[in-house]
């Protein structure tokens, strides 16, 4: 008989985890949204196969149990569960941002003697639901578990098998620990990108062609603050603590920016930069982790007309898919740059090679 999934939140997360299981496994995957539309959604794209009305009806028939609902409402969720029904061997994960609160709340399963891993795929994007549900969303992302101390070692083989379809990297670490760190590289982060959208916004207010102006650079560093306001309240209000020392040392740190500045103290504004781009251009590139979300490459290209279709013609010529393209720079008489997405490394060694046949410049950031 087939085993069964359970997934409560068929959003993003929830649809991609979907999705990738199924890959893996002859599964019957049934799904719970408070949302109708989005149940009726992942119903239609194949995602889940059969709906049910309660999480309670679910959980009675899993055999993996999934919450990817915000982290507030995975907490709160977590706390019912104590009174349902559980099948004996079930697993329960989870798929939060943060881990910590989460990981307390379920103290209660675990001492009950309930299977509870925390888990948090380290890859997603801006876009929201289920229709933005993909298989390989978290190829060669990390993927944290937070198992309890004691935590049974076969169940967390288990889990890494019923989510091989992923294609992540499993890596286990204390919960304290992944709120910790994500909150560094990836909880803080999103807080820099709304504020900077917010100073542009004030701006715009007196300026209104600061917007029009806003290109490259200000895009990419912004493009998180397009991400679910739901989702990241709630992360920020489950990892306070360690948002507020990030804060109080990046305060410190523009404290230290700002007097550079005012003594306009050139060597040590350079050293900054130097630093800062040394330790960005050593981390790794080949794996998906907070940086670089897509495996995309750069390339130079003369201002006029017909490259951008001679550089696609050349990748469609060798079959090589693009999920995304966009030029970043055009000024009369100056190189702009393509900035060209792939799925996949192996997409992007193959296009390397052939524009560079080509006599196309390209790199990596
Ligand atoms: N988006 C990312 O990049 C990313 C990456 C890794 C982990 N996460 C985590 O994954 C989880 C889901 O995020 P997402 O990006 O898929 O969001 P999403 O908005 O795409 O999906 C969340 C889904 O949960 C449903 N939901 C909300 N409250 C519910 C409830 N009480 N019961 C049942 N369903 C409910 C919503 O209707 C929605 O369909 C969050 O905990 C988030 O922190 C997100
Ligand atoms: O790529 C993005 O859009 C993301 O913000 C993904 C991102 C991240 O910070 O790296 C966001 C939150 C998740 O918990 C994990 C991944």
């Amino acid at each position: 008989m087939k085993r069964t999934a359970f997934i409560i939140g068929l959003g993003l997360i929830g649809g991609s985890i979907a999705l990738a299981i199924r890959k893996e496994h002859d599964v019957h995957i049934i799904g719970f949204d408070i949302h109708s539309d989005q149940l009726k959604m992942a119903h239609s794209l194949r995602v889940i196969d059969e709906s049910v009305s309660s999480i309670k009806e679910g959980v009675a028939r899993a055999d993996l149990i999934i919450f990817a609902t915000p982290v507030s409402r995975t907490t709160e969720l977590l706390k019912d569960l104590v009174d349902y029904d559980i099948k004996p061997g079930a697993i329960i994960t989870d798929v939060g941002s943060t881990k910590r609160k989460i990981y307390q709340q379920a103290e209660c399963l675990i001492e009950k003697g309930i299977t509870f891993i925390g888990g948090h795929p380290m890859a997603g994007s801006h876009k929201s639901g289920v229709e933005a549900a993909r298989a390989h969303l978290f190829e060669n992302a990390y993927y944290i578990l937070t198992p309890s101390e004691d935590a049974d070692a076969r169940a967390i083989i288990q889990l890494q098998n019923w989510l091989k379809g992923t294609k992540a990297t499993f890596i286990e670490m204390t919960a304290d620990q992944h709120d910790h760190l994500a909150g560094a590289i990836s909880h803080f982060p999103h807080i820099v990108a709304a504020s900077l959208v917010h100073q542009v916004a004030n701006l715009e207010e007196k300026d209104p062609l600061v917007s029009r102006l806003a290109a490259g650079g200000f895009r990419d560093i912004t493009r998180i603050a397009s991400a679910s306001p739901v989702m990241w309240r709630d992360i920020l209000l489950q990892n306070k603590d360690s948002l507020l020392r990030l804060l109080e040392s990046w305060m410190h740190e523009m404290k230290n920016v700002k007097t550079l500045i005012e003594e306009e103290n050139e060597t040590d504004i350079y050293t900054y930069f130097e630093e800062a781009k040394a330790f960005r251009d050593g981390l790794p590139v080949k794996k998906k982790g907070a940086i670089p979300s897509f495996y995309d490459l750069y390339v130079d290209v003369p201002d006029h007309p017909g490259v951008i279709s001679d550089v696609t013609s050349i990748l469609a010529q060798h079959k090589i898919s693009i999920t995304n393209i966009r030029i970043l720079e055009t000024r009369e008489d100056i190189m702009g740059v393509l900035r060209l997405s792939f799925r996949s490394e192996e997409d992007l060694d193959q296009a390397k090679i052939q524009l560079q046949h080509h006599m196309y410049e390209t790199y990596r950031l």
